[in-house]
């Protein structure tokens, strides 16, 4: 019956998508690190340099990985955006409360290198999900894997909307 196709397809799809939204909320989760590594330093928020790295290495791994590299880099973006969404919002807060800001200032380059892991990550999950990223059910299932993800990895708001954000280009 078709309502029985279409539940299975969206089984398959939900399969597909939610590896890519707990990876994309666990790069956000750097957000964090990245903040408190900038805070003070006078390090800007928006480093376009490190982006174009960014962009570059996964449009690579993209062709490696059988992803369409367009797409990638598209999502990729998202999840830029997304991070730089968490760290002036962060930045914001500890400027209006000081006593709020984190006593410690992890190094930039280790929390890069983390990045970098999950980019590759993400990579690979941008690749095994092209099926449900075409499908026409593609949004309905990403509302459901980002809402599993939000509670699985206890997102607050300001995640949670990062984690929208960081989704945008994920379908079609
Ligand atoms: C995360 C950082 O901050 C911003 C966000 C980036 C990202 O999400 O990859 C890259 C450069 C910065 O514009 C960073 O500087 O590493």
């Amino acid at each position: 019956a078709p309502t029985a196709s279409a539940a299975t397809a969206g089984q398959g799809a939900v399969a597909q998508l939610h590896p890519l939204s707990a990876l994309s909320a666990q790069r956000l989760a750097t957000a964090d690190l990245v903040a408190a590594a900038k805070y003070g330093t006078g390090s800007p928020v928006d480093d376009p340099a490190r982006e174009q790295q960014v962009l570059d290495a996964v449009a690579r791994q993209a062709e490696e990985a059988g992803a369409d590299p367009g797409a990638t880099v598209r999502i990729f973006r998202d999840q830029i955006e997304a991070n730089k969404v968490v760290q002036r919002a962060l930045h914001r807060k500890w400027d209006a409360d000081p006593a709020s800001a984190p006593a410690e200032r992890p190094d930039l380059a280790e929390v890069r290198e983390r990045i970098n892991r999950l980019n590759g990550e993400l990579v690979g999950a941008i690749a095994a999900s092209a099926p449900a990223r075409g499908a026409p059910y593609c949004a309905g299932v990403l509302t459901v894997t980002t809402a599993h993800v939000r509670h699985e990895q206890r997102l607050d708001a300001l995640h949670t909307v990062a984690l929208v954000r960081a989704s945008r280009s994920v379908c079609g």
